[in-house]
């Protein structure tokens, strides 16, 4: 097991490039499984969320080949078969719930055992269940495992009562072959819920309205391969891009698509950082003093719960006093205590942080409890005087391709150790 250790004080400068997007490829993968010849799928991150996905898709017997490019992956789905996934692997992620769209599309069965992923509360799965059942299927918990059962799938108008990334692009995965016409209200608009069904159409899909709240499928009978490159990670764009406005002198995020994050920049500008935009970068330069501002996450488009995290690290340094607000994950504030144990001002009412600054932050040892924690946590000790050694990077890992080597190519001082034993019982009791 090892740790990060982050000292603080050497300021970004220089050029970083995002990888593909962790939550387009979580669903890509999966959806791969509903074609009966290869799908290649191009720019994937090499993290550990794509590296569960790619063998549980070995698991039910699908080969799956690398390269010869970077980042590439061959999915060939020939010989796959609807093998029950009651456990193991499942639990490491949340994504695993999409081998019920696609598994149930694909065979009309699937036994998957219940998802991890982050903790940020409860993360209930049953507007997925309630579209599954709405097409056809039975679908019952026995021990922990989703049994889902159809004789047929057959299209049906379904309204999401929450609007849900995760069951949008499972009810699409579920819906492309049924038969008849698909309907989802309230559905979710994220860019990677719009990159899942350019796949699905590459692939044959006949998908009408994605980006809008009514997304319209019309079943087909089979689906082939295709080619498909992956969006660019605004979520890992939105980090580093913090992560400059934060610690940085000039920064030039390549590889984004500016207008995924709008929510962010128009933010950041509020709070005095300069940003320029081109097709596919952005340049950050921060002023010495920012301002603080509050900000309330919504779904898309409006400010990304995923971005909630770090931005908070960042509010420690501006001047006044900045209002969090998590509307989506109300729970999502395990990185709060840790920053406090770096000297941060954070005042918890309800589900919001009041973040007063600006304080300078102190080194310490810290533990990130989930993915987007651990990106405020590195975004904090950069900021902090002294070597902040941050534990948990399974967390990172699952979402953040090289974060160690990126950041050390902008100037930053950041490495990783083995943990002792000590180290590595503290840390599992803490
Ligand atoms: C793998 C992946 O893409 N993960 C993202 C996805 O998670 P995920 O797909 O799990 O998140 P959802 O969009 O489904 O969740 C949004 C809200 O709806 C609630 N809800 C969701 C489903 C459901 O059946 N019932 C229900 O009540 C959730 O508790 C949450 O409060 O979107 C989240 C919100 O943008 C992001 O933080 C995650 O990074
Ligand atoms: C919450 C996240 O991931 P997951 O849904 O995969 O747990 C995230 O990417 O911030």
């Amino acid at each position: 097991m090892q740790k990060m250790l982050v000292e603080g004080g050497h300021p970004l400068q220089g050029t970083v490039r995002i990888s593909g997007a962790k939550n387009s490829a979580v669903a890509l993968l999966p959806a791969a499984i509903l074609a009966d010849s290869t799908v290649t799928l191009e720019g994937l991150p090499s993290i550990s969320d794509v590296q569960t996905l790619a063998a549980l898709l070995e698991e039910i017997g699908g080969s799956v080949e690398w390269g010869p490019q970077d980042h590439a992956i061959h999915i060939h789905p020939e010989r796959m078969v609807s093998m029950p996934l009651p456990n193991g692997k499942v639990k490491k992620l949340r994504a695993s719930y999409y081998f019920m769209g696609a598994m149930l599309g694909k065979f009309n069965q699937a036994v998957i055992g219940l998802p991890g992923g982050c903790y940020l509360g409860p993360r209930p799965i049953d507007q997925h269940i309630k579209g599954f059942e709405a097409l056809g299927a039975e679908v019952t918990n026995e021990q922990g495992a989703i049994y889902l059962r159809a004789k047929e799938l057959r299209g049906a108008r379904i309204y999401l009562d929450v609007v849900s990334v995760g069951a949008t692009i499972n009810i699409m995965l579920a819906a492309v072959k049924a038969k008849g016409k698909t309907v989802i209200e309230n559905a979710a608009k994220e860019p990677e819920i719009i990159d899942v069904a350019t796949l699905l159409t590459s692939m044959g899909a006949n998908i009408k309205g994605v980006g809008t709240d009514v997304i319209r499928i019309e079943g087909v009978e089979s689906l082939h391969g295709c080619r498909h490159t992956i969006i660019p990670d605004r979520i890992e764009a939105g980090t580093y891009t913090i992560a400059a406005a934060a610690a940085g002198k000039e920064v030039v995020i390549d590889n984004v698509i500016p207008q995924h994050l709008e929510s962010l920049l128009a933010k950041l500008r509020e709070m005095g950082v300069m940003i320029e935009d081109s097709d596919e970068q952005l340049f950050i330069a921060p002023k010495k003093q920012l301002q603080s501002v509050d900000i309330k996450t919504l779904v898309y488009p409006g400010f990304p719960t995923d971005l909630q995290q770090p931005f908070t690290s960042l509010l420690t340094k501006t001047a006044g006093t900045g209002v969090v607000t998590d509307t989506i994950y109300s729970a999502r504030l395990k990185h709060i205590d840790e920053l406090r144990r770096m000297n941060a001002n954070i005042k918890i009412e309800g589900s919001s942080a009041i973040v007063t600054g600006p304080v300078k932050l102190q080194g310490a040892r810290v533990k990130a409890s989930d993915l987007r924690a651990g990106a405020a946590l590195v975004i904090a000790g950069l900021m902090a005087d002294g070597i902040t050694e941050i534990t948990g990077l399974e967390h990172i890992d699952r979402g953040y391709e090289d974060m160690t080597e990126k950041l050390t190519s902008l100037g930053a001082k950041v490495w990783r150790e083995k943990m002792t034993e000590k180290e590595i019982a503290q840390h599992q009791n803490s």
